[in-house]
């Protein structure tokens, strides 16, 4: 989901795109392919990779869940195989052709392959390593599954992602962090964020939610939103970022995917896609609520109503949003 991040592009006619984001859209979903659902994690042995496998182990939509990792991939898929719901674990090395065969007639492509980050470091620090994965990664995708939707976490997802869950996890902790101020079941607080993921891009439209809260309880909010990825970088002190919130937050969002390319109406996920919203101030991909659908990316909702707080919010996001996908952009154009 991988432009978490920016548009929705059709890999069929865009292959050589796909570098720089992540995701991808496509055709028409079959009903046969709903009863035949593979799903493809690229970089599964990993932090995110390993308790994402998990989750979508227990998604009975799927039925065939392939494994792909430059190492311990088949290891991993060999442990979840053991796992007693109905679908298929495969596991793919690098070696014969593993890459091809893991993607090959997959619906949808996970794609959390690349470097975390350590304190001290940006996402964009992550840039000239992680670009090239995703490039290769996706090239590959591109020719072995033209059809399939791909959903690009690795950062900088402002830079690398065509569709992306990233906004899930910041909608996830935006949910978590407000429950925890109020005392309330997270499951009630339903904070939209907007934007990109990365510090400033981070918007959350925590007035929608009708929470009331102090100018400082507000700011302190945003701010720990804003850089909750930090907090955890910090905590983890060297070995990693997060992994299993964002495994979670990966399949949430590819289940909601996958309820939408069976046909369900209304599943509503926030997503970093091409949008109009902010075109017209040279912001091409952007972060909001989207309509799942058959083809994708469906509707794309306004903002709705801002507090003026969160107009300043946006007016500091836009300028950062825009050098990031420049950014993207210009690997692209330079391979
Ligand atoms: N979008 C988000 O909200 C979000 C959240 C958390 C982490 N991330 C990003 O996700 C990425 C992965 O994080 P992690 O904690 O799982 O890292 P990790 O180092 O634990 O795992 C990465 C995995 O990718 C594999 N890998 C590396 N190159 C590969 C290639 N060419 N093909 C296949 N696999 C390859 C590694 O072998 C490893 O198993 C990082 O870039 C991190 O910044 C994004
Ligand atoms: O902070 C990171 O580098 C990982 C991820 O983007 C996050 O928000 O946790």
């Amino acid at each position: 989901m991988e432009r978490n991040v920016v548009g929705v592009v059709n890999n069929q006619f865009h292959a050589h795109r796909i570098v720089v984001g992540v995701v991808i859209l496509k055709r028409a979903f079959s009903s046969s392919a709903a009863n035949a659902t593979k799903v493809a994690v690229l970089g599964a042995a990993g932090g995110i990779g390993q308790p994402l496998s998990l989750l979508l182990k227990h998604n009975e939509s799927i039925s065939h869940l392939a494994l792909y990792d430059i190492v311990n991939a088949p290891g991993v898929a060999a442990d979840l195989s053991h796992i007693n719901t109905h679908s298929k674990v495969t596991g793919y090395s690098p070696d014969n052709d593993g890459l091809k065969h893991a993607v090959t007639d997959a619906t949808i492509i996970v794609i959390p392959a690349g470097v975390p980050r350590k304190p001290g470091m940006t996402r964009d620090d992550l840039f000239n390593t992680n670009a090239g994965i995703v490039k290769d990664l996706a090239t590959a995708a591109a020719q072995y599954a033209p059809k399939a939707f791909m959903a690009v976490i690795s950062n900088p997802v402002n830079s690398t992602s065509m569709i992306q869950k990233v906004t899930t996890l910041d909608v996830v902790r935006s949910s978590r962090f407000v429950s925890e101020l109020k005392g309330t079941d997270p499951k009630n607080e339903n904070i939209l964020v907007v934007g990109g993921h990365s510090g400033v891009t981070i918007i959350p439209l925590i007035s929608q939610s009708g929470a009331k809260f102090t100018d400082d309880e507000l700011k302190a909010l945003t701010h720990r939103i804003q850089f909750g990825g930090d907090e955890v970088v910090k905590a983890k002190a060297g070995t990693g970022s997060a992994t299993l919130s964002m495994a979670f937050s990966a399949s949430r969002f590819t289940n909601s995917l996958l309820r939408a390319l069976n046909g369900e109406n209304g599943v509503v996920e926030p997503a970093y896609v091409r949008s109009p919203l902010f075109e017209s101030k040279g912001v091409e991909y952007f972060a909001s609520n989207v309509e799942l659908s058959r083809e994708g990316v469906g509707k794309i909702h306004d903002l709705g109503p801002l507090s003026q707080y969160e107009k300043d919010l946006l007016e500091a996001a836009l300028p950062e949003l825009k050098k990031n996908i420049a950014k993207g952009v210009d690997f692209v154009h330079k391979q």
